[in-house]
C-alpha cells in the first residue's frame, strides 16, 4: 500500500453497492399509498445521493406533483420506515467490491462509510450483504446534524477510525462526495459507474477509476503524487 494512507472511506450508493432497484421499490410503495406513481428506475439514478427527502422532492417534482411541506415530511417518514424493514430486496456490491474490502483489511487500512443513506437502512443494508465488518464506522446522513458535503460528515467518520485527513481517501460516486472531501483536503477518488447527473470524469475528481479492482493501483499513483 502506498506509504501514510491509513484510512479509506467509502461512499455506499452508486460506489460500493448498486442500490437503485431497491430505493425505486421503496418510492413506488410510499408513493401509490398517496396515489401517485414514481418514475421509472432509469430516472430515479440520477436523483440519487442527496438523501431521501431529496430524493422524494426529486420524483414529486418530475411527477409535477407539488411538494409541500406537509406531504413531503409524511412520504420521508414512510420512506425511512420501509426501507429499513426492507434494505435489500434487489440490492448487489458491485463487481470487485467484496474483493477490494478485504484486500484493503488485509493490508491493514481502515475503513469507514460516509453516506447519505438514512442510518436504519444502512446498517439493515450492510447486514444483508454481509458487508458491515468491514467497517469500524458507517455514519448515515440522518445520524449528524450535518451530512454530505458538508465535510463536517467526513470529519465525524476519520475521527471514529483515528485518521487524520492527511492520511485517508475518499472514495465516492458524485460531486457530493467530492466537495465533501475538498472541504477537508482529503483527495478523492470517484467510480465512473455510480449515480451522478454529471460524468465522474468531469467533476474534477484526484481520480476517476472504471472499475472498483482498479482502486489498489490509482491509490499509489495518488499517493506518489502522479496524474491518475
Ligand atoms: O442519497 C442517498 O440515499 C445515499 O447516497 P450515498 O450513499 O451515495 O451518499
Ligand atoms: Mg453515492
Amino acid at each position: 500500500m502506498p506509504d501514510g494512507l491509513e484510512a479509506l472511506v467509502f461512499d455506499l450508493d452508486g460506489t460500493l453497492v448498486e442500490t437503485a432497484a431497491d430505493l425505486h421499490l421503496v418510492l413506488e410503495e410510499i408513493l401509490s399509498e398517496v396515489g401517485l406513481a414514481a418514475p421509472p428506475l432509469a430516472a430515479v439514478r440520477g436523483m440519487i445521493g442527496d438523501g431521501a427527502r431529496v430524493l422524494i422532492e426529486r420524483a414529486l417534482a418530475m411527477i409535477g406533483a407539488p411538494a409541500e411541506p406537509v406531504l413531503v415530511d409524511r412520504l420521508f417518514a414512510r420512506f425511512r420506515e420501509r426501507y429499513a424493514e426492507e434494505p435489500c430486496r434487489a440490492s448487489t456490491p458491485y463487481p470487485g467490491a467484496r474483493e477490494l474490502l478485504r484486500t484493503m483489511r488485509e493490508r491493514g487500512i481502515r475503513m469507514g462509510l460516509c453516506t447519505n443513506k438514512p442510518q436504519a437502512a444502512t446498517e439493515g443494508l450492510l447486514a444483508a450483504l454481509d458487508l458491515a465488518p468491514f467497517f469500524a464506522s458507517a455514519i448515515g446522513g440522518d445520524r449528524l446534524p450535518v451530512r454530505k458535503p458538508d465535510p463536517g460528515h467526513l470529519a465525524a467518520v476519520l475521527a471514529d477510525l483515528g485518521a487524520t485527513p492527511a492520511a485517508a481517501v475518499m472514495v465516492g460516486d458524485s460531486r457530493n462526495d467530492l466537495l465533501t472531501a475538498r472541504g477537508l483536503e482529503v483527495p478523492c477518488v470517484l467510480v465512473s459507474f455510480g449515480y451522478t447527473s454529471v460524468p465522474a470524469r468531469e467533476l474534477g475528481a484526484d481520480a476517476v477509476i472504471d472499475r472498483l479492482a482498479d482502486l489498489p493501483e490509482a491509490l499509489v499513483r495518488l499517493r506518489a503524487g502522479r496524474a491518475v
